[in-house]
């Protein structure tokens, strides 16, 4: 932690689960020097920013309740607001009511704000991300949607668990939709900076279609999984978002796979995740991947899907 990185403020718009314990994660990882929540439920905002502000005697990271006024200045501007998916919806379901709240809210996020770097969380991710570029008239690299960061994360954890072996370990992406076209990149997984094929066949381990598949599979339906037991997910996107917001206030030029607009195999204007350089410039760069011929083409294909919503959006 830098003295700079104490001094910036970090708006996080929605106070439902997401928003709530991100601002926890972020308080306890003193990251910051101040926190504001900002929800259309003021008194929801209120109650748990001020919960959260009796910490206060172990952080020296403030947390307090605001509007929308009270993103000036801020690094970035995190946005969790919105519905989530109830169980057996697609994150592509909750557009036409999530697309609606961006339209009300990030012009008001970009004209309180108009230098800060936008983190979008709201699904569907990356079609929102699009829509808070559009919507902000920020260049790329400020709007940054969470996208497969999350994927990711559960990616190495389902690999570790199958591989016995600590997830910090495993070198291994997804890129693409956050949501069901999603794509694991098994052409360039390492563990213990070996190919994954050659680590399996020295460490006795399976790796064949059946081993992979299940893994890819456990990965995409992760968060339907959690929605069916518990309703939501919360504590690892908040870990995600915490992690992408890390590089942004140091400067730290971290690779992670978040969402951009860009083109990506042909598909022009749309938003989808690649492996980016992340410093206090937002996205600033991204990191092009030596793909297989059958990855390009399900990039391509992930990339149309969302597109076809985004599209959905203008009618
Ligand atoms: N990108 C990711 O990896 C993940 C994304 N999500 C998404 O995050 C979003 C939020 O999920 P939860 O926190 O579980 O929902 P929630 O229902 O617990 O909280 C949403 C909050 O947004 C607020 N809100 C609604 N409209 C608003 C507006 N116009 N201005 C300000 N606040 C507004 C609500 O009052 C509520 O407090 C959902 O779209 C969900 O799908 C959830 C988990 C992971
Ligand atoms: C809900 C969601 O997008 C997730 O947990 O991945």
């Amino acid at each position: 932690m830098t003295g700079h990185a104490k001094s910036h403020k970090v708006a996080i718009i929605g106070a439902g689960s997401v928003g709530a314990t991100t601002a926890y994660a972020l308080l306890l990882s003193g990251l910051v020097a101040e926190i504001v929540l900002i929800d259309i439920d003021e008194n929801r905002a209120i109650g748990e920013a001020t919960d959260m502000a009796h910490a206060a005697h172990f952080t020296q990271t403030r947390i307090r309740a605001g509007t929308y006024a009270d993103c000036d200045n801020a690094a970035a501007v995190i946005i969790t607001a919105g519905v989530n998916q109830k169980p057996g919806q697609s994150r592509l379901d909750l557009v036409k009511t999530n697309y609606a709240v961006f339209e009300s809210m990030v012009p008001q996020i970009a004209a309180a704000a108009p230098d800060t770097i936008l983190i979008v969380a709201t699904n569907p991710v990356d079609v929102l991300t699009h829509a808070a570029h559009k919507l902000s008239g920020f260049p790329v690299q400020r709007v940054i949607g969470s996208g497969t960061a999350m994927d990711t994360t559960r990616f190495r954890h389902e690999l570790g668990k199958a591989y016995s072996v600590n997830p910090r370990n495993v070198h291994a992406i997804i890129i693409g939709e956050h949501g069901d076209s999603q794509i694991p990149v098994w052409s360039l997984a390492t563990i213990g900076s070996m190919r994954l094929k050659d680590y399996c066949s020295q460490a006795g381990k399976p790796f064949d279609k059946e081993h992979t598949d299940g893994v890819s599979k456990r990965t995409r339906e992760a968060a339907y999984e959690l929605i069916k037991r518990k309703g939501k997910t919360n504590y690892g996107v908040a870990s995600v978002l915490v992690s992408i917001l890390d590089p942004i206030i140091n400067n730290a030029d971290a690779i992670v796979t978040v969402s951009r607009v860009g083109n990506y195999e042909g598909v022009e204007d749309v938003a989808l995740s690649m492996p980016c350089k992340l410093n206090r410039d937002g996205a600033h760069q991204d990191v092009p991947l030596l793909l297989d011929a059958d990855e390009r083409e399900a990039v391509r294909k992930s990339a149309l899907s969302i597109k076809e919503v985004i599209e959905s959006c203008k009618s």
